[in-house]
């Protein structure tokens, strides 16, 4: 993928693949194209040139609703959950796409309990257990601390059934243990067979979940390989330390 802005190429002819079961993850400095990268897959950028394909099928194109309804979800970096609403419905507008009417019962408390909200309740909490937090499911989301917060939107992006999540340094301000959790968390993911994209900067959490580590520089893939090799990397020794 190549995506362009005005006259900046943000992401300069990137190629990679994640498989299922498999945590890449990519680095690089402030502005190397990474977020770029999240939003040319799930359909937020056009790009200049390159394709996309999920499951074999191309995905080019399409607008990121039908991205996400592919099974392709994401968190962004600036924290996205909705302070005000519980953590229950914020997993909830997870389904939206799914069941429309379920996100706005639970919303609104009207008493249409239907089975289709029941069916998605049930859903929305059985994801909160396997995240570790289904103790915290009526709290206001406001009220947790950064890593269960990291864990909700984890819940929300996985709960209509993703194949690939992409994450967006989910482990900013987070504590050493919450990190540990998250981490712990992302690898029973991969187990399970979903695919992981990450972007992250925090090297203990890349070192423990990660496959295989892309690092990008000015929109270019400089390195590609497992954790245990990426601080031997000459082009990213350059690249961060200016030396190799
Ligand atoms: N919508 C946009 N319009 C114009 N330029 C953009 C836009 N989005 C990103 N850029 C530019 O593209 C380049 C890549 O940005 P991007 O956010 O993808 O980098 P990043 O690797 O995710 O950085 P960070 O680690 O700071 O999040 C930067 O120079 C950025 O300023």
């Amino acid at each position: 993928m190549t995506v362009r802005f005005s006259g900046l190429t943000a992401v300069n002819g990137l190629s990679f693949s994640v498989q299922r079961g498999e945590v890449l993850t990519l680095m690089g400095p402030n502005g190397a194209g990474k977020t770029t990268a999240f939003n040319a897959i799930g359909g937020f950028v056009p790009m200049a040139q390159g394709h996309v394909a999920f499951k074999d099928q191309p995905i080019t194109g399409l607008r990121p609703a039908q991205i996400a309804a592919l099974g392709i979800r994401r968190t962004f970096q600036n924290n996205g959950i909705l302070r005000e609403m519980s953590v229950l419905e914020n997993v909830l507008t997870g389904l939206e796409l799914d069941t429309p009417s379920t996100f706005w019962g639970c919303v609104t408390r009207w008493p249409a309990s239907d089975r289709a909200e029941r069916a998605a309740t049930g859903r929305a909490r059985a994801m909160l257990d396997k995240m570790g937090i289904a103790d915290l499911a009526d709290r206001p989301a406001g009220d947790l601390s950064f890593g269960q917060q990291r864990l909700v939107e984890i819940a929300r992006a996985m709960v209509a059934g993703a194949e690939l999540i992409m994450l967006d340094e989910p482990a900013v301000g987070l504590s050493p243990g919450d990190r540990l959790h998250l981490g712990e968390s992302l690898r029973d993911l991969a187990a399970e067979g979903i695919a992981i994209l990450l972007v992250e900067h925090v090297q203990d959490l890349v070192m423990a979940v990660s496959d295989q580590v892309l690092v990008l520089n000015y929109g270019e893939k400089i390195a590609q390989c497992p954790p245990g090799e990426i601080r031997n990397n000459k082009h990213v020794l350059e690249v961060y330390l200016g030396h190799a």
